[in-house]
């Protein structure tokens, strides 16, 4: 039986803590988090089986140690590990969005008990906090390693036998291909995410209609504009020399599609276009759950009386036909997710927008 301490309860932490419950009944998880609401939370529904006393005893009672926290946080934690006299061996790991500023702090760690695995789930959600937490987040996702040094293998085995239930694909990068590719893919579309938002908001003055029509195409593009503010200062922050470099090289790649456009080039536009569909269209699809990808929309659900059927009778009377549904994680006062699956993307849409339009939250991915 091991014992495992989560430092931070939110989204990434509590989802962590609710599949490693959930798979490995016997592991037992202390968590510690600084707002009193959300372990008191973890403790109610079982996310966590203790609250430690602090981090320090929190290290010493367990064996595998999480740090589930924003960067600059982890940061701080990863040092106080060194003050720290142990009589056993820790495997410890980080869940952070950024890894060489963590990798920096952990490869000056002097303690020898003190096994630092730098790890990242390549998941989540614009959603933040305990509430939001999921066991299945990571399901089908790369989870990210970056050892410390090598001689882990023992330690690092241990880890992924312990998330292995998560049914994410470990894969060993170092820091440097890391911050480079996640920066490609996942921290700079949120600068550019925020800034048509911004500009949308900007015109709108002129034309109040706007957000009205900011349908489909701008609400999937902007989607993760919605993510926490503090988070993502965080983490653009942590990674600003990838982001300086990619702004720059986009900045001029903007320009030069202006002048395409102003020199009425329709040819290099239509190029431009077609690359880009055509490398999109190979993206590997995204497969969750076990369901097969049909059309899903995925609703959230307050857990009150007659709620599923509030939604099922809205889908009916706009002769919505559903393949499938499923609830994805949902108890007693706690908003969960329900997976609608649809045959076609044209019912897939309508569903959303009758949805969307009752005020339900929806979205096409989970
Ligand atoms: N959100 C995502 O999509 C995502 C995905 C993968 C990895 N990550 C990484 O996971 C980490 C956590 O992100 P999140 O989205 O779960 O954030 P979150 O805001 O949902 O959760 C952070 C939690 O840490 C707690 N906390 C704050 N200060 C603390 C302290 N000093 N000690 C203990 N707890 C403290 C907060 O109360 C909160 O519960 C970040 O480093 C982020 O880079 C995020
Ligand atoms: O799905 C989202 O909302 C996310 O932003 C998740 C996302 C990503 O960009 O893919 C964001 C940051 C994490 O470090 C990992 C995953």
């Amino acid at each position: 039986m091991s014992r495992v301490f989560i430092v931070g309860l939110g989204l990434i932490g509590a989802s962590l803590a609710k599949n490693i419950k959930m798979n490995q009944p016997k592991t037992i998880i202390i968590g510690l988090d600084s707002n009193s609401e959300t372990t008191r939370y973890a403790l109610k529904y079982h996310i966590i089986d203790e609250e430690a006393p602090s981090f320090e005893q929190g290290v010493h009672q367990a064996d595998v140690i999480i740090l589930g926290t924003h960067i600059q946080i982890t940061l701080d934690y990863i040092k106080r590990l060194n003050a720290l006299d142990l009589q056993t061996e820790k495997i410890v790991t980080d869940v952070s969005s950024v890894k060489k500023p963590i990798m920096d702090v952990a490869k000056e760690l002097t303690n020898s008990s003190v096994k630092f695995i730098g790890g990242h789930p390549m998941a989540g959600s614009h959603k933040h906090g305990i509430e939001a937490a999921k066991s299945h987040l990571f399901e089908n996702a790369y989870y990210i390693l970056t050892p410390v040094t090598s001689g882990l293998d023992k330690q690092i085995q241990i880890l992924k036998d312990l998330l292995k239930p998560t049914k994410s694909y470990f894969i060993e990068l170092s820091e440097k291909e890391h911050d480079k590719m996640t920066g490609i893919v996942s921290h700079f579309p949120h600068l550019i995410a925020s800034s048509l938002v911004h500009q949308a908001r900007n015109w709108q003055d002129e034309y109040p209609f706007i957000p009205k029509l900011a349908a489909g195409g701008f609400r999937d593009i902007t989607r993760i504009a919605s993510s926490n503010p503090d988070l993502w200062e965080d983490i653009l922050f942590q990674n600003k020399g990838e982001m300086v470099q990619f702004l720059s090289e986009w900045i001029d790649e903007m320009k030069n599609v202006r002048e395409l456009l102003i020199s009425n080039n329709h040819e290099d536009v239509h190029q431009y276009l077609d690359l880009a569909k055509t490398y999109r269209d190979g993206l590997p699809k995204k497969k969750k759950g076990a369901l097969p990808n049909f059309y899903d929309i995925f609703v959230d659900l307050y857990d009150r009386p007659g709620e599923l059927y509030k939604v099922m009778k809205k889908l009916a009377e706009n002769e919505v036909n559903i393949i499938n549904i499923n609830i994805l994680e949902i108890r007693e006062n706690m908003t969960g997710v329900l997976r609608v699956t649809l045959q076609t993307e044209e019912e897939q849409w309508t569903a959303m927008k009758v949805l969307e339009n009752n005020g339900y939250e929806v979205s096409l991915e989970e």
